[in-house]
């Protein structure tokens, strides 16, 4: 048996992988990280449209800081996130932003003087402050009250990782790629490491580390058409529900982009939209309006989604032979600024449909994208179950996004994430020591083994391709945008069905080294269970929370379901797994449950919120007219950062004492400072 070990384990090779990798390593401790692919590969290159971090450089970001960002997010969650988890994000993501440009992210800046905007589709003159010139840009994003999205034109993931990775590499951060993790290795209440196998060798290795940090990614993949890499797989949740003893959180939160291009689902970045693209019916009609007034194209994600479908349903789509489609129409924004500021969505658009966004619309639909759920942990970013097991970015349900997440909150989650966790997690490696039990390591390395052996070996006739594909299309076809309970019903019956066949599973090339097909079989299996999870949480969730919308129980229910699904995988041969229920506390919500702001106004109340608000009202009565905002945040929802994250970030408005207050508020177009308007 191959034994390599380490301090400070990482699976993924990703923003949040590589993240966690830095601050382990800065903190002295020996690192090793483990990608499927070369890290900067990562499915993290492939964000497009940026970063959100209340930095309030630009004149539309005026009156932007911690709290409202805290609040844009919570309301974007629809009451499902942590809130306190939420307050930590929101006070570093602006420290993360200056960190990365630091390390050679190259922003996209503010110019000073006049500038050329498109708002609610009129092209107006924005007024940059002489001050804020050569500061972080920011643009506008859906569910925001401030523009608040950091960005490197529509590459920003590609930037970021670049430049994380070129810091890791910096610091001799060793990464394995092309391994993949198999099995979490664990003694029922520690986790050791992992089981890995080389995707070019074959070769078994137990990886043992003081701590492992799963950084996996999504799970986008269990769907037919996803914006997601196809790597993007949910093997990493698997891994943790294979433990039997971890769980995941919320795992039927799939988030669903409105502006993935028909037919192949990739994405044109939501900074279209931001930057002032529209979307139109068949008949070229602007159609978001009606159902939107207030936030129009720039509601968030699960109700532009939604809006659209429903849209398409009143046979308002563009019909195609690849089904009902609608338009996204960025024309207006003028060539100059599609060439600069949305050049991948310009290539995208050229080469995969063949047309120029500059003068022609873009067929686009709602396609899987993100994954709100993943291994549930605690705010310090370790598993409740597992010690030592920790989890980060979109693998992770720390839970920052609840049932639905915002633009450009999930790259800031992987570098805010990897920032806090990081610390957590050399924390631990400064606490504990290297446990090599050489036994255990190897039963796991074993039973993966037995595992290969009986897929090459054995008598097998179920093909991992056609199991897979048919786990994608039952997705797609009962677990989607809207959902309801006959369908889910049978969505979990027929994956139940699937996964029984797995064990059947067998693989026609019996080679043991670089063999895609093995690596199909051992991964059909894991994602059925990660399949399984969403489509049961999403069964037995009776009411509709962000991006989980039941026909069937169209409201959000606070009173029965203000609660986060746990799913664990307790009994390996059992067809489905375990769900509990972890119930979110009213009464220590800095922000108690309320109306988003768009969508949907027609939520059952929880029986403490009306108790909470007259509770908050007291407290902000007692402290006085005069009190900081901090001070009312803390007497609010007190929580904790490792001490080098928490002093309070610096702004433009701040240093300048209100002078850039009362110079721009001369403008006809800026919002008040303190105001949350940004149209
Ligand atoms: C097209 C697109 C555009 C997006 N644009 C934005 C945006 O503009 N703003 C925003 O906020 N968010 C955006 N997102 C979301 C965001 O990019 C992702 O959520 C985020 O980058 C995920 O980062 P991560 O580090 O968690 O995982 P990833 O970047 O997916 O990295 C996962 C890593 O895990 C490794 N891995 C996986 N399984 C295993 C295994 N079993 N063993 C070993 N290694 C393994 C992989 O090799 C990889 O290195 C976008 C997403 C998509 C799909």
């Amino acid at each position: 048996m191959k034994l390599i070990y380490t301090d400070c384990l990482v699976v993924g090779a990703g923003l949040a992988g590589l993240r966690v990798a830095i601050a382990a390593k800065e903190r002295g401790h020996d690192t090793l990280v483990l990608s499927l692919i070369p890290a900067k590969r990562s499915h993290s290159a492939a964000a497009q449209g940026g970063m959100q971090a209340s930095l309030g450089n630009t004149v539309k970001g005026l009156g932007d800081n911690e709290d409202v960002h805290f609040q844009d997010t919570v309301k974007g969650s629809d009451w499902g996130c942590d809130q306190t988890v939420a307050r930590m994000f929101a006070h570093c993501a602006p420290k993360a932003v200056r960190e990365l440009a630091n390390w050679g992210v190259p922003w996209t800046r503010v110019t000073k003087g006049p500038r050329e905007v498109v708002v609610n589709a009129e092209r107006i003159t924005i007024e940059e402050a002489e001050a804020a010139h050569g500061l972080i840009n920011a643009r506008d994003f859906g569910g925001t009250k401030k523009w608040r999205t950091c960005y490197t034109a529509d590459g920003t993931g590609h930037s970021l990782l670049y430049a994380v990775d070129n810091k890791a590499i910096s610091l001799g951060i060793p990464v394995h790629e092309r391994v993949e993790a198999l099995s979490i290795i664990h003694d029922g209440e520690r986790c050791h490491g992992v089981v890995a196998r080389c995707l070019i060798t074959g070769e078994l290795r137990a990886y043992i580390g003081k701590s492992t940090t799963i950084a996996t990614g999504g799970y986008g993949r269990i769907y037919e058409v996803s914006t997601n890499a196809i790597i993007c797989e949910g093997v990493g949740q698997a891994l943790a529900l294979e433990t039997g003893v971890a769980t995941l959180g919320n795992m039927e939160a799939v988030q669903f982009h409105p502006t993935a291009i028909v037919p192949v689902g990739i994405l044109t970045t939501e900074g279209c939209r931001g930057d002032g693209g529209l979307l139109r019916d068949k008949d070229g009609y602007r159609f978001m309006p009606d159902y939107e007034p207030e936030k129009k194209e720039l509601a968030s994600r699960d109700v532009v989604s939604r809006r659209m479908t429903e849209h398409m349903r009143k046979g308002k789509g563009v019909d195609s032979p690849y089904g009902p489609h609608l338009w996204l129409d960025i024309t207006l924004l003028g060539r100059k600024h599609i060439e600069t500021n949305l050049r991948e969505v310009k290539e995208i658009c050229e080469n995969f449909l063949g047309i120029d966004p500059a003068k022609d619309w873009i067929p686009v639909r709602p396609t899987q994208h993100y994954s709100m759920g993943g291994i549930r942990t605690t705010p310090t970013g370790e598993s409740p179950q597992l010690k030592g097991l920790f989890a980060v970015g979109e693998a992770a349900c720390w839970d920052m996004h609840g049932f639905n997440r915002l633009g450009g909150n999930s790259l800031a989650e992987t570098v805010v994430g990897g920032m806090i966790i990081g610390k957590y997690v050399a924390d631990f490696c400064d606490d504990n020591d290297l446990v090599l039990d050489t036994g255990l390591a190897k039963r796991y390395v074993d039973k993966v083994r037995t595992e290969i052996d009986e897929l090459i070996e054995g008598k097998g006739t179920e093909n991992p391709w056609e199991l897979k594909s048919a786990m994608q299309r039952v997705m797609m076809d009962y677990v989607g945008i809207f959902r309801n309970g006959p369908e889910l019903n049978e969505a979990v019956k027929q994956l139940k069905a699937l996964l029984a066949r797995s064990v059947n599973l067998g693989v026609s090339c019996k080679k043991r080294h670089a063999n895609p097909e093995l690596v199909e079989a051992l991964r059909v299996r894991r994602m059925l269970k990660v399949a399984l999870t969403v489509a049961c949480g999403a069964a037995a969730r009776t009411e509709s929370r962000g991006a989980h919308a039941r026909e069937d129980f169209p409201q959000r229910n606070d009173k029965d379901w203000l609660c986060r699904t746990l799913a664990s995988w307790p009994d390996a041969n059992a067809l489905e797994p375990t769900l509990s229920y972890e119930p979110l506390d009213v009464m220590k919500m800095e922000l108690p449950p309320g109306y988003r702001g768009y969508g949907a106004d027609n939520a059952i109340a929880h029986p403490d919120t009306a108790k909470r608000e007259a509770e908050i009202a007291e407290l902000l009565a007692a402290l006085g007219p005069n009190a900081s905002r901090e001070a009312i945040q803390q007497a609010l929802m007190p929580f904790e950062l490792p001490e080098s994250l928490t002093p309070a970030n610096e702004r433009l408005a701040d240093r300048l004492n209100g002078l850039v207050n009362i110079d721009t508020a001369a403008s006809p177009t800026t919002p008040n400072i303190a105001g949350d308007d940004n149209s």
